[in-house]
């Protein structure tokens, strides 16, 4: 199984960092939380370390060939928009394209895997329905449902649950940390701090470009980090269903 492993990563636009000499190891099995308010340099992190944007020092998965990183990384990016008027299952079928040789057909496993990732995004049913004509939250849950079927060891994630209704919410993070159970590296960038400390093994936490928190979500969303980074107070309990974190008041 294949982790990620990022070493003084940098990207530049113009003169500034945005994302500025960040090291992390992250390991199959780890449900990692990406978080860090608007513009703290997630999206570039995740972009340079897919090899997607030029930067400074190594990603393991920059370091791939397109085939290689494609077998080995599923990519969920922030933007949902659909553009293509094709029916839902030709779509999550995208997913297993990294996995068919030049004009090979699909199989029995490739078409498992999409009635797998159709049904785990709680799509059963909508196969021959055209993904354009869907609301915006359905078409999320589609892109999603594309990367599940990838079924690679790794998947990157840019606010998968953004759109989605708190149920729809609840069990993607759910899935999520189940695919990690299942020996796989999750990291999604969230702005949902309740549901990343519920479900994320650890966050890393992003404040101008910088990494300045990793670890466990206890460690992480301390009342001083959430001050000073999201300029948020927010109200903690400990309950039988996990963590409990809910913004309640911007603070100076
Ligand atoms: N193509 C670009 N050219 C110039 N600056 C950019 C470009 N893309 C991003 N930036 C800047 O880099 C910084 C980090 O952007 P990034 O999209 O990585 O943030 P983010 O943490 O993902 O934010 P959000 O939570 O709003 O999605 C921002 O200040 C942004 O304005």
């Amino acid at each position: 199984m294949t982790g990620l492993s990022l070493s003084h990563l940098s990207v530049h636009r113009g003169p500034c960092p945005v994302v500025d000499d960040v090291s992390l190891d992250l390991r199959p099995g780890e449900c990692v939380g990406l978080i860090g308010p608007n513009g703290a340099g997630k999206t570039t992190l995740m972009r340079a370390a897919l090899g997607l944007i030029r930067h400074k020092g190594t990603s393991s998965l920059a370091r791939l060939s397109a085939a290689e990183r494609a077998r080995a990384a599923a990519w969920l990016p922030q933007m949902r928009e659909i553009a293509w008027p094709v029916s839902v299952e030709t779509l999550v079928g995208l997913g297993r394209t990294p996995h068919l040789g030049p004009g090979q057909r699909m199989g029995a496993a490739d078409r498992a895997a999409i009635a797998h990732a159709l049904s785990r995004m709680d799509l059963a049913g909508y196969e021959t329905r055209r993904a354009t004509a869907l609301s915006g939250g359905e078409q999320a849950r589609v892109l999603i449902a594309r990367a599940v079927a990838q079924e690679a060891p790794v998947l990157i994630a840019d606010e998968p649950i953004a759109g989605l209704d708190p149920a729809h919410q609840i069990a993607t993070m759910r899935l999520f940390s189940g695919l990690a159970a299942e020996g796989r590296l999750v990291l999604a960038a969230l702005h949902d701090l309740g549901l990343a400390a519920r479900f994320c093994t650890r966050l890393v936490l992003m404040h101008r470009g910088q990494l300045v928190a990793d670890g466990p979500p206890r460690e992480v969303l301390t009342e001083a980090n959430l001050a000073r980074v999201f300029g948020l107070r927010a109200y903690f309990a400990e309950t039988p269903d996990g963590p409990v974190v809910q913004p309640v008041e911007v603070v100076a």
